[in-house]
């Protein structure tokens, strides 16, 4: 059985997750906290970082975008990519976008754990500025279409999906939905798919001090 190894609140496995389940490939979800020294994540990656997915024969791929690609390869139907070569790349920017605002938010949550006193306000503001600046450019791609890039659901709405509602869990307060109601719209149709519904990320409880 394949098997995904995921964390509650992780949009990359989310993407990861959601593309699994609209492709209806069978996997295990291994649920792990890999800041935890109990976590297995390094004997399968050795960056240290989930989602890895792992097949059969024990080889594993990591890195959610090649993940992504490496499924897409193996089980082409549905595509979850554009075929046409020039909505694939802009699909694809986008990807870059929703993944670069995910990382500014780590990176402004692990600023946030360490003690008041170790807090960067100017690291704080350059993260918050990345996070900003891409929602902004992913409310323009998106316009008020019904789908993020081309005519159908695929990678560009899975990515934009997983960005919104982790904002949610990593930084609740940021003011997104009113500052874009497209984006608003377009969140609220992509949770209602049964893939989406099965994903919803969640905070964790992390035991081991990690900055
Ligand atoms: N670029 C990576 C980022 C993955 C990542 O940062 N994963 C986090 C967990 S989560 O933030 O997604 O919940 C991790 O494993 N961090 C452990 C570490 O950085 O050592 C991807 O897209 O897969």
């Amino acid at each position: 059985m394949l098997r995904l190894i995921s964390a509650t609140p992780s949009p990359y496995a989310r993407k990861v997750r959601i593309a699994l389940a609209e492709k209806a490939i069978p996997f295990e979800l291994v649920t792990e906290v890999p800041w935890d020294s109990t976590t297995r994540t390094p004997q399968h990656n050795p960056l240290e970082k989930l989602p890895v997915l792992i097949f059969e024969d024990g080889s594993s791929v990591y890195e959610s975008r090649y993940i992504l690609e490496v499924i897409e390869a193996r089980w082409p139907v549905p595509p979850l990519v554009p075929a046409e070569t020039w909505e694939r790349l802009a699909a694809r920017k986008v990807e870059v976008i929703a993944d670069g605002v995910c990382d500014a938010c780590v990176l402004l949550f692990w600023e946030r754990h360490r003690a008041p006193e170790q807090q960067s306000a100017e690291w704080i503001a350059r993260q918050r500025r990345k996070v900003d600046g891409g929602l902004r450019a992913l409310a323009e791609i998106a316009g008020g279409r019904e789908w993020v890039v081309g005519e159908r659901f695929g990678l560009a709405d899975i990515c934009t999906g997983t960005v919104l509602r982790y904002l949610d869990v990593r930084f609740p307060e940021h003011p997104w939905r009113s500052q874009y109601p497209n984006l608003v719209a377009l969140s609220a149709r992509l949770e209602a798919r049964p893939s989406f519904a099965a994903s919803v990320p969640v905070p964790q409880v992390i035991t081991d001090k990690v900055v």
